[in-house]
This record gives C-alpha cells, structure tokens and sequence, in this order.
C-alpha cells in the first residue's frame, strides 16, 4: 500500500516511519512512502509556502497553488488514492475508518501547518479526519498516526497475523485486558494466578472477562456499541460483583 503525504517536514515522515515494524515493512516492500514537500512546488525564489490572511487574524495560512501543485504530483503518482485533509475540524478517525483505509490501493495525506490552509485546496481535498479535539503544530502527527494505525491491518505486515486482528478495538470492540511479564512478583503484587494456570480457556474467559470490565468502567460509550452475548454478560456481572465484594 502507497502512502504519499504532503508535508513541509518530509523528515519528520520518513524519520518516524523508517523505524521499527512499519521500517521493515517499507524494506519488505509492503508499505511504500513518498513525501511531497509543496516548496518544491512554490513559484517564488525564496520557496515560500505561506502568506498572511486576508481579512486579517493571526498567524499565516499555507498559500492554494504549492498545496494544489503536490497534491496533483501526488494524484499521478499515486492514481485513485483519496486525499485526506487533516484536520481538527474533519470526521473523528475511529477503527473502523482505518479499516475501511486499509482495503484502499494507497492514501494521500495533506498535512498542514501554521494556521491552515487556504480553503480553495479543499476543492482538491477528498475528506477530512482529525484525530481528536486539540489543535497540534500541524498535521504531519496526525498523518502518523493514520499511517500507522491502517499499515497495522495490512496482511502480513505484524509478526503473527492475528496479533492485528487481536488488537482489542479491531477485535472486539473492547478495550485491552491487563498483561504481565517476567518477573512473577513485583513488589507484592503476584501475576494474576489464572494466567500461570496453563489452562487457556480459562484464560481466554478471564481476558474477555477484564476487557468486559474495564469498558464497562473506563469506555461505558463504547461498551453501549455492542450487543453482549449471555455468556459476555455472565461474564460482566460476575465481574461486578467481584469488584463490588
Ligand atoms: C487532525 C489534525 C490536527 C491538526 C492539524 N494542524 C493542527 N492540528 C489535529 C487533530 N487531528
């Protein structure tokens, strides 16, 4: 999957992703990213992106025609990907978007900077996300996270398939069961017995159980999205009560 991203901090975009698992899915030939710096697309001596705006107000807005410029590059190279705007004021990115993006042959992100951009771009522009309500520097964070959180669903992409699909918004629509590692005891507080148990239907219960829980508590919106099994609400209630206890 192609991803092109235009951003006045190309580096910031090839820095983050040349690390980790997404790096090696760039060398596997799995992801691929090109970044566009609309500089280059700039008419002037100086590469000036930015100007003031009118009607006044603080702060500069990113100029139409560099925007406009890139994103036409990036449309040639990348045909058919959709051109997602950044944005605080774009539809909340939730897991089931990122799902939806992943079935795409390839995205092209606009990040922005300064205090926005001139709204004729958005004549070029296919959607706008945010990912959430706060305003960054720009949109290259936010460009990340989309990146990340779509390359995550690629077949193939993590380790063992299923560790994506177990990811616990993908999966169930839960939020993540507690984990523990080595060492057994830390200060005094032991791993759970049941997860030393070996018994692992009961430690798959025990999982779904926590997870019940913890929305139930932390997420009780997210919890509202999903019909529970009787099994799932046994579950829940026993978890209650032994809370309550
Ligand atoms: C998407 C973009 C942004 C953002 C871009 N530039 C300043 N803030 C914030 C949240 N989600």
């Amino acid at each position: 999957m192609r991803f092109d991203v235009i951003t006045i901090f190309p580096e910031l975009i090839h820095g983050y992703l040349r690390e980790g698992v997404l790096g090696r899915a760039q060398a596997r030939g799995l992801i691929q990213i090109h970044a566009w710096n609309p500089r280059d697309f700039s008419d002037n001596a100086y590469r000036r992106v930015d100007d003031r705006p009118f009607g006044g107000g603080p702060g500069m807005l990113m100029m139409a025609p560099p925007l406009l410029a890139a994103i036409a590059a990036a449309r040639e190279a990348n045909p058919g990907a959709p051109v997602i705007y950044l944005s605080p004021q774009g539809q909340r990115l939730q897991q089931g978007a990122v799902q939806g993006f992943a079935g795409a042959d390839g995205l092209i992100l606009l990040a922005g900077r300064y205090e926005g951009i001139d709204e004729r771009v958005l004549a070029a522009v296919d959607a706008e996300w945010s990912i959430g309500d706060y305003v960054l520097a720009g949109g290259e964070l936010p460009a990340l996270v989309l990146i990340e959180a779509v390359a995550r669903q690629l077949p193939g992409l993590l380790g063992h398939a299923d560790s994506a699909a177990e990811d616990s918004f993908a999966d169930n629509g839960l939020l993540d069961c507690p984990h523990f590692t080595r060492p057994e005891v830390v200060g005094d507080v032991r791993v759970p017995e049941v997860l030393l148990s070996g018994d692992h239907a009961r430690i798959r219960s025990w999982r779904l159980q926590q997870s019940l829980g913890r929305t139930a508590e932390r997420r009780p919106d997210l919890l509202a999205q999903r019909v529970l099994s009787a099994r799932e609400q046994k579950l829940l209630d026993d978890y209650r009560r032994q809370d309550g206890e």
